[in-house]
């Protein structure tokens, strides 16, 4: 992937030119060495260049380590966060459970164990410098007696002396700096590792260096022998073909599993069809931005999982250019505006996190005013009314016709009253297409889809006489 390739390329440039940024400092220490064993004394420059490399081991040893474990701690890190954010979101599903102990011990136990490591990397580094200050000082000891002696044995002049204690104060503030450099860089690149592991991810889908806008005029849609598996070798969807006439509406049915809101997720290009193709308007979807394909499709899912923020703001969410008065508009088009203005704060009213303040039917209303801001040309209902109730399910029916109004419609639907008034309904099993054709033809067929009817127009008089 080109992104990877670039930054993988901006670490490299960023270390060679650290590299030659130390250049002089290697070359300081290394002249330094030679000038203590060639112009004062073999011994005395053997002592320092063993201290310097028992310091660079150490140093090299004790970083190596401290990495390693800075990788474990990222890791330990990254997980903590991932696991606190996985329980705030499920927070129902922990009480609902009776879980929030566990939660908690679990949490504790993570941050343990981020608090072990990291204590554990503190130890390193401060061994690792009491270690170097060690090495540092017996060189400048063991260095100074041997020039003290040779001074006194006068092979060395006090001069030779007072330079000695300057240039080793002066390297090893070199080889210090050097250190610090060295140290905080590793340190840094382990980090930058941890991005580059996510800019490794592979970006599912791609626009094509020369992808156009999507045009759309009158929102026909064709899929054509459409193939797709998300795992290799286990086919989801199987030589699909259908045609969604400008402004003509084409219901999925087919039991769970069978591939139905896959349709949907190809449709909106978040997987490219591993052969075939879907063509809008005379356009096939893979040569056009992904931008353009999204703006052009409004979607009411099964679960609206609002933003944690206020109605408005939610509504607004479809159109984010939209004045007040449009989204007055959008919420009188969903049916929602008098049940907001019994709100205290009207659309200023917050709706919590995911709109867990809002009933199912509230947020699906949202979900339908959004969708009416947005004005697409094609709708795509991914059974929006399978969660409520048969009464909310009527009252929304009206909206959602609203919004499917003179566009082109595609829906995946369990209650079949839903879509009897579809132009076409398609009946989806493994993958394949088993029927096709309108709510009357399909009854005349008397196959799949015939006794789904039966069964579901059974059970709703059994609920029927149930309940009265
Ligand atoms: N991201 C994914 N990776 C792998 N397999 C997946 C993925 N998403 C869905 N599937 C599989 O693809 C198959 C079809 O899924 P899809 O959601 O399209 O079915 P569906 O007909 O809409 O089902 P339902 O009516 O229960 O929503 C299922 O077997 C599912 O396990």
């Amino acid at each position: 992937m080109k992104v990877i390739d670039r930054s993988a390329n901006g670490v490299n440039s960023l270390v060679h030119l650290i590299c030659f940024s130390m250049l002089p400092t290697i070359f300081d220490i290394f002249v330094s060495v030679s000038y203590f064993s060639i112009v004062f004394d073999f011994w005395l420059g053997l002592t320092v260049f063993t201290c310097m490399l028992i310091y660079f081991v150490v140093s090299y040893k004790g970083t190596t380590y401290g990495n390693k474990l800075r990788k474990v701690d990222l890791k330990t890190a990254n997980e903590l966060r991932n696991k606190s954010l996985d329980s705030l979101l499920n927070f129902e599903t922990v009480k609902y459970f009776g879980n929030e102990k566990y939660e908690i011990n679990n949490f504790e136990k993570a941050v343990k164990t981020l608090y072990d490591g990291e204590l554990k990397s503190r130890i390193i580094y401060a061994t690792m410098d009491s270690l170097q200050n060690f090495v540092i000082n017996t060189s400048l000891l063991i260095g100074s007696l041997l020039c003290a002696y040779k001074v006194r044995t006068n092979e060395l002049t006090l001069g030779h002396y007072v330079m000695f204690s300057t240039y080793i104060v002066q390297l090893y503030s070199s080889v210090d700096w050097f250190d610090y450099f060295v140290r905080a860089i590793q340190r840094n690149l382990v980090d930058i590792e941890n991005v580059l592991e996510v800019l490794k991810e592979e970006q599912e889908v791609s626009d094509s260096p020369d992808a156009r806008e999507l045009e759309v005029t009158d929102g026909a849609i064709s899929f054509n022998n459409v193939f797709f598996e998300y795992v290799p070798n286990q086919p989801i969807l199987k030589n699909i073909s259908f045609e969604v006439p400008p402004g003509g509406t084409v219901a999925f049915v087919g039991p769970s599993g069978a591939g139905k809101s896959t349709i949907m997720r190809l449709l909106l290009r978040f997987y490219d069809v591993c052969s075939g193709s879907i063509i809008i308007d005379g356009q096939n979807i893979k040569d056009v931005t992904q931008e353009s394909l999204r703006k052009a499709i409004g979607v009411v899912p099964q679960d609206t999982v609002l933003f944690n923020d206020t109605i408005g703001y939610n509504i607004k969410y479809g159109r984010l250019q939209s004045e007040e008065d449009d989204i007055i508009e959008a919420a009188k088009g969903a049916d929602i505006h008098d049940k907001i203005l019994t709100f205290k704060d009207k659309f200023a009213t917050e709706v919590g996190e995911r709109g867990l303040r809002l009933s199912g039917g509230e947020k699906q209303r949202v979900a339908i005013a959004r969708t009416l801001l947005k004005s697409p040309h094609i709708v795509i209902l991914d059974e929006a009314t399978s969660a409520l109730d048969s009464k909310t399910e009527q009252n929304i029916q009206k909206s959602l016709q609203r919004v499917c109004s003179g566009r082109t419609t595609i829906m995946v639907a369990h209650r079949l009253s839903t879509i009897i008034h579809a132009d076409q309904i398609i009946v989806l099993s493994e993958g394949k297409i088993i029927e096709r054709g309108r709510h009357s033809d399909l009854l005349e067929m008397d196959g799949v889809y015939a006794s789904m009817w039966k069964l579901q127009l059974s059970s709703n008089n059994r609920n029927e006489m149930e309940s009265s």
